[in-house]
């Protein structure tokens, strides 16, 4: 999914091929690099988000009457999700949901959030939230940011037509990146690499 916001967008190509460039040259290909990425890793959140990836998260079952502190009522026997995508739409949450901002957490950021990819709180739970947040987040999110830095270090891409983002597959609430969709790839001359 994020190589397709990447391509439907390749405005921000640059700004990420910068910071990657930049602390590359400084700290090599290493864990610190990583850290420092913050627009990778920002872009990498925001696509969590924008893209939804599922309407729920954190199914449960209710084993036992609860009574949530609003006075919400739920039965044992009940099934629950976290809706992630009522969420991530809310603009009272993420003002101009609507609107992919690559920038969006890396700004927060600056401001002293706590928003690095790895964080979950309420207004995320993509790698759910509390006691069984997923503990494979630290693995995966290093993963998915040196994928994504390498890409921008080594290639251009584009989609044929600008900001349209393919339209995913729904299984059952979970978001699947198009299968047949197309990203025109090429790779950079020698002379543009760092
Ligand atoms: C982008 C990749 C990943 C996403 C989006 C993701 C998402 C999630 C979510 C949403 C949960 C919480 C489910 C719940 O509360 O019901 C979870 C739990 C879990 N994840 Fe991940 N995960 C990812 C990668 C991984 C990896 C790479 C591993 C292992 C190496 C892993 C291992 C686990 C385990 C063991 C749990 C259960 C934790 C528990 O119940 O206490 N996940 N994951």
């Amino acid at each position: 999914m994020t190589l397709f916001y990447l391509a439907a967008y390749p405005q921000y190509m640059d700004h990420l091929r910068d910071e990657v460039d930049r602390v590359v040259r400084e700290h090599g290909w290493t864990k610190a690099a990583l850290d420092e990425m913050h627009k990778v890793d920002s872009f990498l959140r925001e696509v969590m988000r924008a893209s939804g990836m599922t309407t729920g998260t954190m199914s449960r079952k209710a084993v036992k009457d609860y009574t949530f502190s609003d006075g919400t009522f739920v039965p044992a026997g009940t099934y629950l999700m976290a809706p992630t995508s009522a969420i991530y739409t809310d603009d009272t949450v993420y003002p101009n949901a609507v609107e992919f901002n690559p920038w969006r957490f890396s700004d927060m950021r600056n401001q002293g959030e706590h928003v690095k990819l790895v964080n979950t709180n309420l207004n995320f739970l993509s790698f759910g939230h509390g006691y069984h947040a997923c503990p494979g987040r630290f693995f995966a999110v290093s993963e998915m940011k040196i994928i994504l830095a390498h890409i921008v270090a080594t290639y251009d891409v584009k989609m044929e037509q600008e900001g349209v983002i393919p339209t995913p597959i729904m299984i059952g609430h979970v978001c699947v990146p198009s299968r047949k969709a197309e990203i025109l790839v090429r790779k950079k001359l020698p002379s543009q690499m760092a």
